[in-house]
């Protein structure tokens, strides 16, 4: 048995010293083309195909998804080293925003915290950080307006998608004991867990704060309010844990969208965002879905948003299956282009791998 143990172990000191050789050759690779490219050294095409294929040529047992998380961290380490990423997000530290940006990126990344879904445009869009990413719906309680908004006037391009699997939990200063007298936490998160708090907490004030991080750091702050919010600000702000999954959905899931100067490339399963509005005449709303149906192209997603710049009149907010240098939603796009009143083209990018 302890031999048995012991060989197991020579194996493993061995494999790792490969491993540790191999990531640095690895590592070798990435700086060396960092050298030949111009242009953004991040290129997320080329992070999707890396990941896809490691999901796809692996032989187990460890889970895809394991493996391309292994995988995410080794590239995000080696893009470090061509330049570390500056990446803003909405803050403060421990929010969801957070968390989807370093599975976006690794750790590798410098995440910059902002006060504002605004403030990460800005920060981009001045070059304080070479990208940023904001929330764009949750499954539950629907659309980020802000987000939408600002999507139609920054010069940013989309540039990735990262969904998030969000759980909620009821924190509370270590300690405090007694009725709780105010719940804090953000709007969506109210919303997410509406039916649990009717149920368990009815008659506690529930006050809408800036983030889930902003409720907990108050929380910490007052022991008389919990906070709703997720683990990471749990952890961050040393709460008491008072409730776990408080969601109402289980499937309760967030989609963020990464943004900066560029789109992505073509990388084989890509997406393409769109915002578009009508003329404002009978089957307007049909003739702008009509070029998409011609030329094949899947819709999936439709939202509307009431635009500031004329009562009742809407923008919509699509995402079509495909890049906009494939062939189909080319063409689709140019007939777009026609029918729209106003049309623009937020950006291509891969489907989200993690
Ligand atoms: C090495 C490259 O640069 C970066 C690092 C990558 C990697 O480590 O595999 C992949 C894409 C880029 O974000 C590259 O473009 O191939």
């Amino acid at each position: 048995m302890d031999k048995e143990l012991s060989q197991h172990r020579a194996s493993i000191d061995a494999i790792d010293g490969e491993m540790l050789k191999l990531v640095n050759q690895r590592a070798e690779h990435a700086k060396a083309i960092g050298v030949l490219k111009d242009g953004a050294v991040y290129r997320p095409e080329r992070e999707a195909q890396v990941l896809r294929r490691i999901k796809e040529e692996n032989p187990g047992p460890l889970a895809d998804e394991t493996v391309a998380r292994l995988f995410r961290e080794i590239m995000s380490a080696c893009l470090a080293l061509e330049q570390p990423l500056s990446v803003s997000f909405l803050g403060p530290q421990g929010t969801f925003t957070q968390a989807a940006a370093i599975k976006h990126f690794g750790h590798a990344a410098l995440t910059r915290p902002c006060a504002s879904i605004d403030e990460v445009f800005r920060e981009v869009e001045a070059g304080l950080a070479d990208y940023g990413v904001v929330p764009v719906e949750n499954s539950t309680g629907g659309a980020v307006g802000t987000t939408l908004d600002l999507l139609l006037q920054t010069p940013l391009q989309v540039c990735g998608e990262v969904d998030l699997r969000v759980h909620q939990f009821l924190l509370r200063k270590a300690g405090a004991t007694g009725k709780a007298e105010k719940i804090y936490s953000h709007a969506q998160s109210l919303a997410q867990c509406h039916e649990w708090l009717n149920q368990n907490l009815s008659g506690v004030e529930r006050v809408a704060v800036v983030s889930n991080a902003e409720a907990a750091r108050l929380a910490a702050e007052d022991g008389a309010a919990v906070a709703i919010a997720g683990e990471a600000a749990a952890e961050h702000y040393g709460l008491e844990k008072l409730a776990e999954n408080i969601e109402d959905k289980p499937d309760n899931t967030t989609r963020f969208l990464v943004i900066g100067q560029h789109d992505a490339a073509l990388s084989g399963r890509d997406k393409t965002s769109l915002a578009m509005s009508a003329r404002n005449r009978p089957g307007a709303v049909y003739e702008l879905l009509t070029p998409l149906a011609r030329h094949e192209v899947s819709m999936t997603k439709l939202e509307s948003r009431p635009s500031h710049s004329g009562l009742w009149e809407y923008v919509f907010y699509v995402d079509v299956e495909g890049h906009r240098q494939d062939v189909k939603v080319a063409q689709a796009l140019a007939e777009l282009a026609d029918k729209a009143a106003f049309l623009k083209i937020l950006g291509s990018y891969p489907v989200a791998v993690l």
